[in-house]
């Protein structure tokens, strides 16, 4: 295994039952201090891997290797590494926030310092006496990160942690993420169906979809991607004849307009100055919107 892989899979698969099978062949690579974005519409296996990854499940195909060692060799050991959000958070809604993590505490064997340094870190130090049934979703999601930070974890896997959160809540979240994985260097794996609210803060990308990895990168490699697919629309004075001119980029007519693939905006200045030299006149000349939501719509139809 190469060293800079705090989370690395190897054709991972899982079938709840025999005829259906959940997971195929899933190789993740989470570099350390990377935030990672496990992207995948509702039911394309994001949870079941996750569950894998934390041993929740039992592995029936494929391995799992974490901070340099296979799981199942020193399961509890690799674990003590890792703090988890994985489907509702699990705190006492009759307690406070100090009183939730004071409980876990002893179960973890940290002093009372730590509980007052992760309600500062997840910014809850001043809520007093209000019970956490009493807060919002919010502050629900960062009590139950201050517990999956207890034990001062180098991993941190969050399961959908922006669901149902209101865009506050979400730019809340994304600051906290960002600062946890800036200043305190843990590597941050959060999954997600919605791609936009992950954007912002991961620094890498999976996509999931069907319970098939149908792309793994940096940002900067997924924004190239998106690039070289990219489409710009088109309406001229003469539509025939601006598609002779540009045949070299694949036009292709539909109705009053065309649209072709471009990949870089020198492209379009020189599709510009093409058709302006041969007297056709330009109407429309429009890059289509292309951010990760269009990808991953793009890249799911065409596998669907
Ligand atoms: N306990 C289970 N028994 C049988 N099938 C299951 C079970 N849990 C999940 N599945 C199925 O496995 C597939 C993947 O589900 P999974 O929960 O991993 O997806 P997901 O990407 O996390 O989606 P969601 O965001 O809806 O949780 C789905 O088809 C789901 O119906």
């Amino acid at each position: 295994m190469r060293n800079n892989y705090i989370l690395q899979t190897t054709d991972l698969s899982y079938n709840y039952s025999k005829n259906v099978q959940t997971l195929f062949d899933i190789n993740l690579q989470v570099e350390k201090g990377s935030i990672y974005g496990f992207i995948g519409p509702n039911g394309s296996g994001k949870t079941t891997t996750l569950s894998l990854l934390l041993g929740l499940r039992n592995l029936q195909k494929g391995s799992i290797a974490l901070f340099g060692k296979e799981l199942k060799d020193d399961r509890i050991n690799i674990l003590k590494k890792v703090g988890t959000l994985i489907e509702s958070p699990s705190f006492y809604g009759h307690l406070t926030a100090r009183e939730n993590l004071n409980v876990y505490r002893d179960v973890y064997g940290v002093d009372k310092n730590r509980v007052e340094e992760v309600l500062t870190l997840v910014d809850l130090s001043d809520t007093g006496r209000k019970k956490a049934r009493h807060f919002s979703l919010g502050m629900k999601q960062r009590l139950a990160i201050a517990l999956a930070l207890l034990p001062n974890p180098e991993l941190l896997i969050l399961d959908e942690p922006t669901n149902g959160l209101d865009p506050n809540g979400i730019i809340e979240l994304r600051g906290l993420i960002k600062k946890l994985n800036q200043e305190l260097g843990i590597t941050i794996i959060i999954s997600s169906h919605i791609l936009a609210e992950v954007e912002k803060m991961v620094t890498h990308i999976g996509i999931i979809f069907k319970g098939k990895m149908l792309f793994q990168g940096t940002l900067q490699e997924l924004h190239g991607f998106q690039q070289k697919k990219a489409k710009l629309n088109l309406h001229t004075s003469d539509n025939p004849e601006a598609i002779k001119i540009l045949h070299e980029y694949s036009p292709e007519l539909s109705d009053e307009i065309f649209s072709l693939s471009y990949n870089s905006l020198q492209q379009i200045a020189e599709i510009n100055r093409k058709l302006m030299k041969n007297n056709i006149d330009v109407y429309l000349l429009q890059p289509k919107g292309n951010n990760l939501e269009e990808l991953f719509i793009d890249m799911t139809t065409n596998l669907s």
